[in-house]
């Protein structure tokens, strides 16, 4: 059986005594796009942080490639976390405005002291194939479109040699054209140089092109997971139908199930009791209120989170 390109296990993240992800699981196979959905609030970029090794996780076991960092020597630990690049929101933030486009795309190579002709060439030759000519290696940042400096980041991400690329809200600020070029782009480079990526976002209509599975996020806890299909055509968790049905352009409401998401994302400082989506779920029931669902694995594969799954619509019908 060929290993998984990522797992963490039951991940716990705390930022002093807030717990920011609570218990948090995710399965990444090699080759595919798994999407990481949710609220602004809910804990994404944490997972994304700590995956790539810049959040230390207060429990939980991270392994890439098999092998668990947990029990590695410090330097296995550090060749393992590099096979993890993150591919920033904001690519502005990442580039320092003194480099230029050349010399930013050395940088990862010099950083790793792996920089050689041989690299060097590697890398131009992967910037010449996605757009990025000769001609743009002297500018700097602030001389690029908003398409070009995520090009670059994405070349910096790939000249690390990662195997798995978390891509934190890699389209937002976007025009919807550039967008579809680098989902497009994304989508090839993963084929052409066998990646695994981690897509994070709030945007589903973006999550439903690109990914192959789906893990719907909410206030730090898993709530549902599954194929992208699966979750996008028959929803079985109340707050993943909430978001497919605040999301206009995403084809939910012809089946009549629109669900209005009452009040906001409850503080992490607090949690509520029993479900955490308790008090702004339309299905909830006194039980929601004092018992924490389980994740539980349905008869279709998914995973849900919900004393009341079938509730919520179209589950029965197609594990019934
Ligand atoms: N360094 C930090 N110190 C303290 N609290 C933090 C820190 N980073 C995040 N948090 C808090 O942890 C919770 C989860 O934040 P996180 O950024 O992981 O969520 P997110 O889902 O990625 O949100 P967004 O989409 O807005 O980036 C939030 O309540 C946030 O305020």
């Amino acid at each position: 059986m060929t290993a998984l390109a990522l797992s963490l296990k039951n991940a716990i993240i705390r930022y002093g005594r807030m717990t920011a992800v609570d218990g948090l699981s995710l399965e990444l196979r090699p080759g595919e796009t798994l999407g990481l959905v949710g609220e602004s609030g809910c804990g994404k970029t944490s997972v994304a942080r700590a995956i790539a090794g810049l959040q230390p996780l207060s429990s939980g076991e991270l392994a890439i490639g098999g092998e668990a960092l947990g029990g590695s020597p410090a330097a296995r630990r550090r060749d393992l976390q590099r096979k993890v690049q993150l591919l920033f929101q904001d690519p502005a933030s990442s580039l320092s405005p003194r480099l230029t486009v050349g010399a930013l795309m050395a940088e990862p190579l010099k950083i790793r002291r792996t920089y050689s002709a041989e690299s060097w060439a590697r890398i131009a030759a992967l910037a010449e194939s996605i757009g990025l000519g000769k001609q743009l290696l002297p500018r700097y940042p602030h001389q690029l479109s908003g398409g070009q400096a995520r090009r670059v980041a994405l070349v910096r991400a790939i000249a690390a040699e990662p195997s798995i690329i978390v891509a934190d809200e890699p389209t937002a600020g976007l025009d919807i054209s550039v967008q579809g070029e680098l989902l497009n782009l994304l989508r090839s480079l993963r084929d052409r140089l066998q990646l695994s990526y981690l897509f994070i976002s709030h945007n589903l209509n973006v999550v439903g092109r690109v990914t192959d599975r789906v893990a719907i996020m909410y206030l730090g806890q898993i709530v549902e997971s599954g194929s992208t299909r699966q979750l996008f055509s028959t929803p079985a968790h109340p707050y993943t139908r909430a978001l497919l049905s605040s999301n206009l352009t995403v084809d939910t409401q012809r089946r009549g199930d629109r669900i209005v998401l009452k009040g906001e994302l409850p503080s992490p400082h607090e949690p509520p009791t029993g479900c955490r989506f308790h008090g702004r779920c339309p299905v909830a029931r006194a039980v929601c209120a004092t018992t924490q669902p389980r994740l539980e694995t349905l008869s279709d594969g998914r995973a849900v989170a919900c004393h009341f799954p079938s509730e919520t619509g179209f589950v029965q019908a197609m594990t019934g």
